[in-house]
C-alpha cells in the first residue's frame, strides 16, 4: 500500500511526499516533525492504489541500462575511459550509450544511483524527495567533521547533516540568510567591494587597447572572496585592491576549493577513503583543517569586535551578528560553509555574466538603458526597492546561468520507491539529475546558443508576445535550476543574486564591455565549471 501526503502552506501545494510501504506510524512521526519545523504548513493524506499499480507494471530496477562494477572501477583507474573526464563529459557519455535513464552500480560500500535525463524524472524525485531532502556526495565532509580530533562538529555539522539534525539548523539559518528584509545588511557592504572592482579594472587595464590582463579571474576571484567574506565573516578582506596578496587568504582560497572537488572525487567516483586514508581523502583532510582554522580566527575577530561595540540600538547590523546571537558554534559553522560553497560558484557565474553581455552588445545596451531608466546617474546608490524595478538586469544573469550552467544539475537520494522512466527505483537510491545541462536543448528552449535574456521576462515586462518568447510548451520548473529546488535549494541565493546583480549593473553602467577573442569552451569542468580561457575584456569608460 503506498500513501501520498499533500503539504500545503497557505492554500497552496507546495510538495508531495509519495510513500511506499512506509508504516502509518512513521508517516505520524514525519508529519509532526516536518510541522514543527515550518509553520502555516498542513500535510494532507491521500492513500493511492494507482501509484501501487503503476509500480507492479513498471520495469524491474536490475533491467535498467547500466555500467557494470567492473566498467565503473576499470574506467576510473589509471588509463581507463572516464579517468580524465569531468562529471558532465563522464554522464553525457554514458547517456550516448545507455540512454536517458541508466544504473551506475554502487562501489565500496556506496549506494547505487541512477542519472536522469528526463525531465518527467526531474519533477518526480524533487516532488517526493520529502522534508528533509539528502544530497548524496558530501560524505567526505562529514566524515571530516565526525572523526575531527577536537570533537568541534558534535553538535552540529550545520547544513552537512542530514534528517532532523539539518532541518533544525536550516530552520534557525533561514530567516537570517533568506529573508528579503535582511537584504539591507548586506547590500551596502557588498556595493562597496563591487565599487572597489570597478576602480580595481580602471587601475589594471591597458592604457591603449583597454583590455585587463590575462590573469583578470584571480581579479574576478577576489571579487567573489570578498563578497562572500563580507557577508560571511563580516569582514572586508579587500583582497581587490588594497590587500590582494594576503598570504592567508590565498591558502585559504586554494584550499576552500577542495570541498567541492572532493564531492565528485571522493562522493561520486569511487574511493576506498573510509576504509584506508587515500591521498585524495588526505590531501582533502588538510584543506579542510586549514579552512577551518582561519575561518574560526575570522569568526573569533568579529566576536572579539562586536563585543568591544555592541549595536547601540540592540539590532544586529550583520549576517555573522545575527549568527552569533544564536550561538557561537552555528555561527561558525555556517560563516565556514558560506566559504567554501559559496566563492568559486560566484566567480565562475560572474564570469559567465560577463561573457554573455559582452558578446551580445545589443542586450548590454536594453540592460544599459533600463539602468539609466531607474538610476539616471552613475552614482545613484542602489537600494533593495530601486532593484526590484530592474527586470531586464535579473533576466540577463538568468540566461547567463543558462546559456553556462554552473553544474550539470543536481543529486538527490530518492525519498520514495518511485517508477523513473517506466523503471522502478528502489528508495535510498542515489539520483543524478541533469536539470541544468536540459536547458542547453532545443527542445526545451528554442535557439539554446544564443543569449536571449528575453526569455524569462514576464508578459507585462515585454513586448515579445508568448510565442517568440522562446520557452518551449513543454518545459517545466525542474528544468535549468542553477540553485537547486526546495527546502534543501541555495542557501546563499538572496545573497549571491544581490552580489550578481550589483556586480553586472555597476560594470554596466561604467563601461562598454567588449570580448573580443573566441568563446570556444570557456570553461572546464570538474564538478562546477571553472573558467579556462584568458578573460581579457575590453572595458571603455562610458561618457
Ligand atoms: C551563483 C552562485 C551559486 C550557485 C549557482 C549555487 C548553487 C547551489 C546549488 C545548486 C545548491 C544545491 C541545492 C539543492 O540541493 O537543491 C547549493 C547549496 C548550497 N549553497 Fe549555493 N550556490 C551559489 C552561491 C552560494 C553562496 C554565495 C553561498 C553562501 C553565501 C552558498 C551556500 C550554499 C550552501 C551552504 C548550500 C547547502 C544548502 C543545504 O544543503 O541546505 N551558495 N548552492
Amino acid at each position: 500500500m503506498s500513501t501520498i501526503l499533500n503539504v500545503r502552506c497557505a492554500g497552496t501545494t507546495i510538495t508531495r511526499l509519495f510513500i511506499h510501504n512506509e508504516k502509518q506510524q512513521q508517516l505520524q512521526k514525519c508529519q509532526v516533525a516536518f510541522q514543527s519545523t515550518v509553520s502555516n504548513v498542513k500535510v494532507e493524506n491521500i492513500d493511492s492504489k494507482s501509484a501501487d499499480v503503476e509500480w507492479q507494471q513498471a520495469l524491474p530496477y536490475k533491467s535498467m541500462p547500466r555500467l557494470t562494477r567492473y566498467q565503473l572501477l576499470r574506467g576510473f583507474l589509471k588509463g581507463g575511459e572516464f579517468a580524465d573526464l569531468s562529471l558532465n563529459d563522464f554522464v553525457f557519455k554514458c547517456r550516448e550509450r545507455l540512454g536517458d535513464i541508466y544504473r551506475l552500480p554502487g562501489v565500496i560500500g556506496q549506494p547505487d544511483s541512477v542519472v536522469l535525463f528526463n525531465v518527467d524524472d526531474f519533477e518526480k524525485v524533487y516532488r517526493t524527495e520529502g522534508i528533509w531532502p539528502k544530497r548524496p556526495g558530501t560524505d567526505a565532509l562529514r566524515y571530516y567533521r565526525e572523526n575531527r580530533k577536537d570533537g568541534f562538529f558534535k553538535e552540529t555539522m550545520g547544513l552537512n547533516d542530514n534528517d532532523e539534525k539539518w532541518a533544525k539548523f536550516r530552520h534557525v539559518v533561514n530567516p537570517i540568510l533568506m529573508q528579503p528584509k535582511n537584504a539591507k545588511l548586506y547590500l551596502e557592504p557588498l556595493q562597496k567591494v563591487n565599487l572597489e572592482f570597478v576602480e580595481r579594472i580602471r587601475e589594471i587595464r591597458d592604457p591603449h587597447t583597454l583590455e585587463v590582463p590575462n590573469n583578470f579571474l584571480v581579479d574576478i576571484n577576489h571579487l567573489a572572496f570578498d563578497s562572500v567574506g563580507v557577508v560571511a565573516l563580516d569582514h572586508d578582506f579587500g583582497l581587490i585592491r588594497r590587500n590582494p596578496d594576503l598570504e592567508e587568504v590565498r591558502v585559504l582560497c586554494e584550499h576552500m576549493s577542495a570541498f567541492l572537488k572532493s564531492i565528485y572525487d571522493l562522493g561520486i567516483k569511487p574511493s576506498f577513503y573510509k576504509y584506508i586514508t587515500t591521498p585524495s581523502y588526505r590531501r582533502f583532510a588538510k584543506s579542510m583543517d586549514l579552512t577551518f582554522d582561519i575561518t574560526n580566527h575570522y569568526v573569533n575577530e568579529a566576536l572579539a569586535r562586536l563585543e568591544e561595540s555592541p549595536s547601540k540600538d540592540g539590532e544586529e547590523r550583520s549576517v555573522l551578528e545575527k549568527l552569533l546571537k544564536i550561538n557561537r558554534k552555528t555561527a561558525i559553522v555556517m560563516a565556514m560553509d558560506m566559504m567554501i560553497a559559496g566563492v568559486d560558484g560566484t566567480s565562475s557565474a560572474i564570469t559567465a555574466i560577463l561573457l554573455c553581455i559582452a558578446k551580445n552588445p545589443e542586450k548590454q545596451q536594453k540592460l544599459r538603458e533600463e539602468l539609466l531608466a531607474v538610476l539616471p546617474h552613475r552614482n545613484d546608490p542602489f537600494t533593495i526597492e530601486n532593484m526590484k524595478q530592474l527586470p531586464y538586469l535579473r533576466a540577463c544573469i538568468k540566461e547567463a546561468l543558462r546559456f553556462y550552467p554552473l553544474a550539470f544539475g543536481n543529486v538527490r537520494e530518492i525519498g520514495a520507491d518511485l517508477v523513473l522512466s517506466g523503471y522502478q527505483v528502489p528508495k535510498g537510491t542515489g539520483a543524478l539529475l541533469s536539470t541544468n545541462m536540459l536547458a542547453n536543448e532545443e527542445l526545451f528552449y528554442p535557439r539554446p546558443r544564443e543569449f536571449i535574456p528575453e526569455r524569462w521576462l514576464r508578459k507585462s515586462d515585454t513586448t515579445l508576445t508568448d510565442g517568440q518568447r522562446l520557452v518551449a510548451e513543454n518545459v517545466n520548473k525542474f528544468i535549468n535550476l542553477p540553485f537547486g529546488f526546495g527546502p534543501r535549494s541555495c542557501v546563499g541565493r538572496r545573497i549571491v543574486e544581490i552580489e550578481m546583480e550589483l556586480t553586472l549593473a555597476n560594470l554596466v553602467r561604467n563601461f562598454n564591455i567588449e570580448y573580443n577573442h573566441s568563446v570556444e569552451k570557456p570553461f572546464s569542468y570538474h564538478l562546477i565549471s571553472t573558467p579556462a580561457i584568458p578573460l581579457t575584456f575590453k572595458f571603455t569608460d562610458l561618457k
